[in-house]
């Protein structure tokens, strides 16, 4: 790689020929170009700032960060601008891609010690570097290790790292739950107050064994179990049987980085110390044992795309095949809207603390308060009917998976929020047009429209698993209980989850009726819920783009209404399932 630190790229999109795609991610897609004036191969990162999932002060900031560092293993950026409605980042080409992308089309049983070890050491430099600036990562994965052709490795992807030393709203982005959850650490997860570089340590940990395995940990699963794994379970390990051909050096390494309490995780430059790195090698090396004779990165990337296309052509309302979707892109999507989690965990929990709540669901709600693995001091551990933890460690094991799959169903659905096109993007920046990128961060007049995905119902027990042996029935709505289990399942465990689900569909109505709202104030909604057709032409004149916006949200009103429709039919089941066990439960 020649040194480009002393070259000037020039700033027009003219001036670049792009070549066949290598990379993309949740609102960026990456192109091996040419830079013409310079005759130099270099990546081009295209943001459609239409589509993108990031505010303006994100994007500002990945660009910020990629301009200022200067090390040998972070991936700088040459130069950025704006072409149109697109942000272009110019940087060096990593032909050999990402490590993700390597082990997914060449190693899918993950890579051999020594190249774990000066990977890892590589990657290790440039979070000691980056820790001493004051930045936190925040996305440490193998998608983001990228190597050169001669073997350099490099930390890429600043889209959500946060800076220690920021104050005011930007210090509260560093408190904020972004990160892919299978390398997210615990702390991050519960929203610990003033997380800090450890959290890279947790994720550089999980990346280790994503390299020693070929994927990461709880990868298999859908967010919201990747989230209550992490903090209920015993942190992954090496394997004693599985995992032979590692050293008790590697093994000890990763057991020193996930450790659930943070303060006791060694610092970036304290475990670069560790005996593991005995074992790595030159980056020569690297280039030697995996690079040699690949095919070009265009080629490799063109067939994991249609690999992938194959296994996952029809995701539609598949939440688990979305999920493994995501994972297998590699992205970093997973950035929820954490009110969102807590609102949908409060579901779970909340139970009316009034006089409709009986004194078993009372003291039910009282004993959920579990203390669990997580280091002491911790939010999460206080008592609260609000936040996740509690809810799920109330739930009986057999429950807690199919209430799982439902929250983590909601969570993918705040996932795909990210995905339309925020209206004050249109307005604020773009028409502009053409603009230095790190001059325009300014211009966010984003407003906030709470999408219609945001509504969809949180919690449903589909079923309660059978006690015994008794044959499972499962009606049409999925929910079933029968004498077998009524014996086995106490109402106080079964009753709070009951009284949620009917509360939900007043929160759904008013959810539905604050979008008519917004979208016209005047709206007559009183009892009634208009049409999605009736929404439409309230507005013909309006722009094409909130049109299209406007009939997002018509067809999330009509599947609201099926929605409601469908629970109303399971409301009156559970009443009637409350009243038996309400008089099964007063059987002396
Ligand atoms: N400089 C580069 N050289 C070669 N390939 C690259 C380069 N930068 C990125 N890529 C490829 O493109 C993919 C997407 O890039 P990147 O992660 O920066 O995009 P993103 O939109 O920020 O993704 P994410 O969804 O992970 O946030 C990477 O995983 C990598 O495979």
């Amino acid at each position: 790689m020649s040194d480009s630190s002393t070259k000037r790229f020039p700033l027009y999109a003219k001036d670049y020929e792009l070549f066949e795609e290598v990379g993309e991610g949740v609102s960026a897609t990456v192109y091996r170009a040419r830079c013409i004036a310079l005759n130099e191969t270099v990546a081009v990162k295209i943001l459609d700032l239409e589509k993108c999932r990031n505010d303006l002060e994100t994007i500002r900031k990945e660009v910020h960060i990629m301009s200022l560092i200067d090390h040998p293993n972070l991936l700088k950026s040459h130069c950025s601008f704006i072409d149109g409605s697109s942000l272009w980042i110019v940087m060096p080409y990593m032909s050999g891609g990402s490590c993700f992308h390597l082990m997914k089309s060449v190693h899918p049983e993950g890579l051999e010690q020594p190249i774990i070890a000066t990977l890892l050491r590589e990657v290790l430099k440039a979070l000691v570097y980056l820790h001493r600036q004051g930045h936190i990562h925040r996305d440490v994965k193998a998608g983001n290790i990228l190597i050169h052709s001669k073997g350099v490795v490099k930390l890429g992807d600043f889209g959500v790292s946060a800076c220690m030393f920021d104050s005011g709203d930007r210090m509260r982005t560093r408190n904020t739950f972004v990160g892919t959850p299978c390398w997210m650490a615990p702390e991050v997860m519960q929203q610990a107050d003033g997380y800090d570089f450890k959290a890279d340590i947790w994720s550089f940990g999980i990346t280790a064994l994503e390299l020693a395995h070929g994927h990461a940990p709880f990868s298999k699963f859908p967010p919201m179990k990747v989230l209550l794994m992490t903090l209920q379970n015993a942190p992954p390990r090496l394997d004693h049987e599985r995992d032979k051909k590692f050293s008790k050096s590697f093994k000890e390494l990763i057991a020193a980085c996930l450790v659930k309490d943070p303060k006791r995780r060694p610092t970036s430059a304290k475990l670069l110390k560790h005996p593991f790195f005995k074992h790595a090698r030159s980056t020569d090396y690297l280039s030697r044992k995996i690079l040699h004779g690949l095919s070009p990165l265009g080629d490799r990337f063109r067939m994991l795309k249609e690999v992938e296309t194959a296994l996952f052509k029809d995701l539609d309302g598949d939440e688990d095949k979305l999920s493994q979707h995501e994972y297998m892109r590699g992205i970093s999507a997973w950035n929820f809207d954490l009110e969102d989690l807590k609102r949908q965990a409060s579901l779970v929990s909340k139970i009316p603390a009034d006089e409709t709540c009986s004194s078993e669901i009372r003291e039910l709600n009282r004993t959920r308060d579990v203390e669990l693995d997580v280091p002491k001091g911790n939010k999460m551990v206080q008592r609260s009917n609000t936040l996740p933890l509690e809810s799920f460690k109330s739930l009986e094991k057999d429950m807690i998976n199919e209430s799982n799959n439902q929250l983590s169903g909601s969570l993918l659905s705040s996932f795909r929020r990210k995905f339309l096109p925020a209206i004050g993007y249109q307005v604020g920046m773009l028409s502009d047009g053409r603009n230095a990128c790190c001059s325009s961060g300014g211009a966010e007049t984003k407003f906030a429209l709470e999408e219609p995905d945001q509504l969809q119902p949180l919690v449903d027990i589909k079923q309660i698993k059978k006690a015994g042996s008794e044959p499972e029935k499962k009606p049409k709505n999925g929910y079933t209980v029968s004498p077998a289990n009524r014996a086995s399942c106490s109402a106080t465990e079964i009753l709070p989850l009951l009284q949620s689900l009917l509360v939900q569909n007043d929160i759904q109505r008013a959810k539905v009726l604050r979008l008519i709202r917004f979208f016209d104030p005047n709206a007559e909604t009183g009892n009634t819920i208009p049409k999605t057709q009736g929404v439409l032409q309230m507005y013909p004149s309006r722009e094409k783009d909130l049109l299209s916006q406007v009939q997002l949200l018509g067809k999330s009103v009509e599947k609201l209404e099926d929605e409601l429709q469908r629970r109303k039919e399971i409301n009156s089941q559970l009443e009637q399932q409350i009243s038996s066990l309400t008089n099964l439960n007063s059987i002396p």
